[in-house]
Order: structure tokens, then sequence, then C-alpha cells
């Protein structure tokens, strides 16, 4: 029965500061590195053993995979970094306050902008300080300027089914440690959650949850791991 092991990274320093984040590269809080190893110590204790695993190109999900494999003794695992599991870009948003942006423009537009399913962010001034056009990470990659859940779904789920669905079927097990709006992209995907109730799913950072699949990658059981 393939398994599959989604981890949220660990709290970030904007997560801490409030801000919103996206494609912006933040590095992980001490609160974070405390979660990432809990997260690894989670699936040791599970009796789970993936044997490969994915993430983004973004700091916060790379250390958050790592310290959590150190927990476990499997920091020599495969890794496969790739953009298509950064965060859902926050276009115009980038870096600021999110409780400032609701005191601004209202609690109810800053949920819009936040969690509904294809209504994307302002986009990103071409001078913003917070472009990514020279970051060598993303040299061949068509960089958006914002992006909705739908957006983010369009990119991660043909990766899912180029790279990590096969491996789930050649049996694998595989552990992704990626970003809050990246993961519900796939879990929407897996769990056939609908364009309303997604809105109201949320994901606390570095609890990794498991997914029990069948054969065809159907799900059988989606659970926290305490
Ligand atoms: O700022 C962000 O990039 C994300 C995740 O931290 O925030 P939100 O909860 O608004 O999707």
């Amino acid at each position: 029965m393939p398994k599959l092991i989604l981890v949220r990274h660990g709290q970030s320093q904007w997560n801490l500061e409030n801000r919103f984040t996206g494609w912006w590269d933040v590095d992980l809080s001490d609160k974070g590195v405390e979660e990432a190893r809990a997260g690894g110590r989670a699936i040791r204790s599970a009796g789970l053993y993936p044997t490969r695993c994915f993430t983004s190109v973004l700091t916060r999900a790379i250390r958050t995979l790592h310290l959590a494999l150190h927990e476990m003794d499997m920091l020599w695992l495969p890794v496969e970094k790739d953009w298509h599991l950064n965060e859902r870009h926050y276009g115009g948003l980038t870096g600021l306050n999110k409780q400032e942006m609701m005191d601004k423009v209202g609690e109810q537009q800053v949920k819009i902008w936040r969690r509904s399913f294809d209504i994307p962010p302002p986009p990103l001034e071409a001078d913003s300080e917070f472009q990514l056009a020279g970051d060598p990470r993303y040299a061949n990659v068509h960089v958006p300027m914002t992006e909705s859940l739908k957006d983010t779904i369009e990119r991660v789920l043909p990766y899912w089914e180029r790279a990590i669905a096969p491996a789930l079927r050649s049996g694998e097990t595989v552990m992704i440690s990626a970003h809050g709006n990246s993961l519900r992209a796939l879990i929407k995907h897996l769990s056939g959650i609908s364009d309303e109730d997604i809105v109201g799913l949320e994901i606390p950072t570095g609890k990794p949850i498991l997914y029990e699949l069948t054969d065809d990658l159907t799900e059988i059981s989606r659970d926290y791991l305490a």
C-alpha cells in the first residue's frame, strides 16, 4: 500500500512576524527548527521509513526536510528539489504585514486574497524589492507575478503526475516537505475536496500528515502523526 508523508515547513521568521511570504525565501524561526525536528521524531515513532523525498527550492522547506531526516537518521535519502512545490506566489502582498493589511482593507478582503480558490492577490510591481527575476534558481523559470490557489494547483499537479505519482506507484514511500498552499493544492486533489470546501482547510507548521493510498493512488486514510 503506497504511503505518502506530507509536512508543511516549520514556523518561518515571516510566519512569526505575520507577513505575507509566498516565493520570498525566508528561513525558519527557532520555533520552526524545533517543529521540524519534532516532525521527524513523529515520523520515526510511527514506524515510517520514507525512501524518496521531494521539496521546493525554498530554504524553509529544504531545512525542515533536512532537520526531520536528521532526527530520523535518514539524511542520506535521495531528495528532489523543484520550484513546482514552492508556496503560492503572494504577488504585491509579499512582505506586507497581514494584520496591517486587515486594518487597511478589511478582514474580508484579506480572507479573499488568502483563501479564495481563484482570486489572486494584486500582482507584484515591476520595481518591487521582492522581484526574483535575477535569482539563479529561477534562471529557466517563468516566475509568476501573483498566483491564486487555482494557479498553484495548475503547476503542482503536473509535477505530481510527472515526478511524484510514478515513485509512489513503483512502491516508494514518499515524503514531501512543502508549503501551506502547495500542500493544500495536493490535498485538494488527493482527498477530492471541492473548490468551496478547500477555503476552510488550514495546515499547521511542522506536523506530518500520513496518507495511505490504494495502488491507483486513491485515498484510504489521511491522518496527522501525533
Ligand atoms: O504567507 C504565506 O506565504 C502563506 C503561508 O505562510 O500564508 P497564508 O496562510 O496567508 O497562505
